[in-house]
């Protein structure tokens, strides 16, 4: 840069360095005052280029520049101011001189001969003009002190001549020094001219490089602002990365505690897997050894599985033989039978019927007496049961007195399929019906019947107490079935059972397992022909699972009864339930169908119509209520329906033509298919044990006689 700037030379002495600086400045700032004129024309960055030429200096300037601004350059000269001399006493006035004109340095002679000419006048001026002293002794001492001083101003005068020798030396070297400076002058003009044209053109490559870099400002500012939002974008990267990296920290601290222990746990492993390998080893060994053990018995197996299999088609039909035979004995045993059972004489007996009782033969007193073995003993029906080894027969004795007032005594013989004495146990009477509990399971329909008074014994012995030995024969026979069902799976018989409850009452049938109130919905009676079902409309069906199913079953129903019941008419006295298991079985295995049917039915109380009013039984009271009076007769009516219709079932072995009145009640009519047929009958005859009931216990054996010797004729 410095070598572009033009250079002042300073091959002149009386040009001091200092002035070339100063005008070195003056050109810099002179420029610098034209550049705020105009646009400031930056050099590119990186431009090596000349640097703009410092200004041409000016050359009216430079010799008054020149003058001023260098402490060396000598002052002008000036004419040496002449003494001022005047006539008055009082001293001299040099100050109140006219001023003298500047000297010139090319006039020089002309100032000294003015000056000159100036200090002779002044001479003559003194000499001339000078008065004498008013004494001669003053006008010595103004003289001597004017002759003092003309001597002081012709000494200053010679040396202000000598000085005005060296100005004028001076300025006649200053002179050649202005000639020397006006050709530098020129020169650097014309280096000034070269410079502006350069920087002109520096001016304009400063201009493009200005917009240039404004561009390159505004992306950078862009590519900067890019750059800000890259960076506030990394740092919340790397803050996210650093959170990331503590966690990352974390776990991995985390894992290698999990790790040494895992290691650990490895070693333990390896131990522990050493010895099961031992072990394994020696399983191997073993099972190696069981291998072939098992290999034999596989053969062994085969063999058993082909054995069992033709055990199986044996076991089948061995198990169709069975059915068979046992059908067979079913039907030497008689398709219809009658049992009779006895109950034991109760200790409310006494209560009912003893001799304080309203009902019996005593005071009448309604108090109640606690009964003795005596008393319980003389209340007893005179009964026998001659035959000790097959237990047919029972025989009622009958004592009466005479019109001549002697005693007559009766004896009345009954024979049936089984009598069942006061103590035999309900698990005795179950014992010769399971038998009709596997025809049912084997596809026959069943019906078995409790027929007695009230108060004989018929609910006892269908749904009994509740503990297992009192448990009767709807409980017992439903377990028995369950059962068989289950042992049959083994021969291929799958069993689905179901179960329904209903009471016919004034011919009218009532869901005992459904919600509505009873009399109120109108249940009808369908046969199918086709298949021999029979069913019923709008009634309760549950299929059931488990024996127990059945007990909550019959629960609900007792409960139900119990709400319908009123204090004039026990309901389940006087109306006939029916529970009846539907059983269907398939037997994939053989292709064989079977449905079969078990209904057992507790009979309304069969006592006669006088009986059955007022407050017990034997005391022949009458009512005009109507509605018990209907419900007697339609009860007696049905249960002479069921004997009619077993009585024709029982002669249609001879004559197959046979008309069955199925259809006089609702009843029969309801049993039709479970009576007819194949089907197995068996009516549980009950009988009270006292004497109070002989009449009714003798009707009631004459009704289940008609039944048992029909089927015998
Ligand atoms: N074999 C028996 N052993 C013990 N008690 C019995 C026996 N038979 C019946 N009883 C009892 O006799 C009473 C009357 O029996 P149950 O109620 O079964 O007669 P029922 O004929 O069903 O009368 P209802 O027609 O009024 O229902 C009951 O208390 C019952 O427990």
């Amino acid at each position: 840069m410095a070598s572009r700037l033009p250079r002042l030379r300073s091959s002149s002495p009386t040009m001091p360095a200092q002035s070339t600086t100063s005008l070195k400045r003056k050109a810099i700032a002179e420029e610098d005052e034209e550049e705020h004129d105009q646009p400031r024309k930056l050099p590119a960055v990186g431009v090596t280029g000349p640097i703009r030429p410092p200004k041409p200096l000016q050359t009216n300037r430079t010799a008054t520049n020149l003058s001023k601004s260098s402490s060396n350059v000598p002052k002008s000269l000036t004419v040496p101011r002449a003494p001022n001399l005047t006539t008055r006493p009082t001293g001299i006035r040099g100050t109140s001189a006219p001023p003298s004109q500047p000297s010139v340095p090319n006039r020089p002679t002309a100032s000294r001969t003015a000056a000159t000419g100036g200090r002779v006048a002044a001479s003559r001026s003194v000499s001339g003009s000078s008065r004498p002293a008013p004494g001669r002794g003053g006008d010595d001492k103004r003289f001597a002190d004017f002759q003092a001083k003309l001597d002081s101003l012709e000494s200053a005068q010679a040396a202000e001549a000598a000085r005005f020798d060296s100005e004028r030396t001076k300025v006649l070297e200053l002179q050649e020094n202005q000639k020397a400076m006006s050709q530098q002058l020129a020169a650097a003009k014309d280096l000034e001219l070269k410079g502006r044209a350069e920087l002109n053109i520096a001016s304009d490559e400063i201009a493009n490089l200005k917009k240039k870099h404004a561009r390159e400002t505004t992306d950078l500012e862009i590519d900067l602002q890019k750059k800000d939002r890259l960076l506030r974008e990394a740092n919340e990267d790397l803050r996210i990365c650093r959170s990331d990296l503590e966690r990352e920290r974390e776990t991995v601290s985390s894992l290698k505690a999990t790790l040494s222990q895992q290691s650990n746990a490895q070693l333990t492993l390896t131990t522990e897997n050493q010895s099961l390998q031992a072990q394994n080893t020696a399983l191997r060994t073993e099972v190696d050894a069981y291998s072939r053990k098992v290999s034999e018995l596989n053969l062994l197996l085969e063999s058993a599985e082909r054995r069992a299999a033709e055990l199986r088609g044996e076991a089948m039909e061995s198990e169709a033989v069975r059915r068979k035979l046992h059908n067979m004995v079913q039907e030497l045993k008689g398709n219809i039978r009658v049992f009779c059972r006895v109950r034991p004489v109760l200790s409310s007996d006494a209560s009912n019927y003893g001799p304080g009782s309203a009902s019996g033969s005593g005071s009448g007193s309604n108090s109640p007496v606690p009964a003795s073995a005596e008393d319980l003993e003389a209340m007893k029906a005179e009964m026998s049961f001659p035959d000790r080894r097959d237990h047919k027969e029972i025989v009622l004795r009958s004592s009466s007195e005479s019109a001549t007032g002697q005693e007559r005594v009766e004896n009345y013989n009954f024979s049936f399929d089984r009598v069942f004495e006061p103590d035999c146990t309900q698990a005795e009477v179950f014992e010769e019906i399971s038998m009709l509990s596997q025809s049912c399971i084997d596809g026959y329909n069943v019906c078995i019947f409790a027929y007695g008074q009230t108060g004989s014994g018929k609910s006892f012995t269908m749904e009994g107490g509740l503990t297992e030995t009192t448990q009767g024969m709807i409980p017992r026979a439903v377990e028995k079935v369950f059962r068989v069902a289950e042992d049959l799976k083994s021969k291929g018989w799958e069993y689905k059972i179901e179960g329904q409850f209903l009471e016919i009452y004034n011919e009218t049938i009532n869901d005992l397992l459904g919600k509505g109130d009873f009399d109120k919905k109108k249940h009808d009676i369908k046969h199918d022909p086709k298949t021999g079902s029979t069913r019923v409309t709008d009634l309760t069906v549950m299929p059931l699972q488990s024996p127990s199913q059945v007990r909550s079953l019959l629960a609900v129903a007792q409960s139900r009864r119990s709400v319908a019941a009123t204090l004039m008419n026990e309901r389940s006295s006087r109306s006939h339930s029916v529970f009846t298991l539907r059983i269907s079985g398939t037997n994939a295995s053989t292709g064989e169908n079977c449905e079969g049917c078990l209904n057992l039915v507790d009979l309304a109380g069969s006592e006669r119509i006088n009986v059955s009013f007022g407050n017990g039984f034997g005391t022949g009271g009458s009512s005009n209520d109507k509605d018990r009076l209907k419900e007697t007769q339609s009860i007696n009516r049905s249960l002479s329906a069921l004997g009619d219709v077993i009585a024709a079932l029982g002669e249609k072995g001879e004559k197959s033509d046979k008309h069955i009145p199925y259809r006089n009640s609702k009843l029969t009519y309801l049993l039709q298919n479970s009576l007819s047929g194949n089907s197995k009958t068996l009516m549980v005859l009950n009988l009270s044990p006292l004497a109070a009931h002989l009449n009714e216990s003798l009707t009631s054996l004459r009704f289940a006689t008609k039944a048992s010797v029909s089927h015998l004729l």
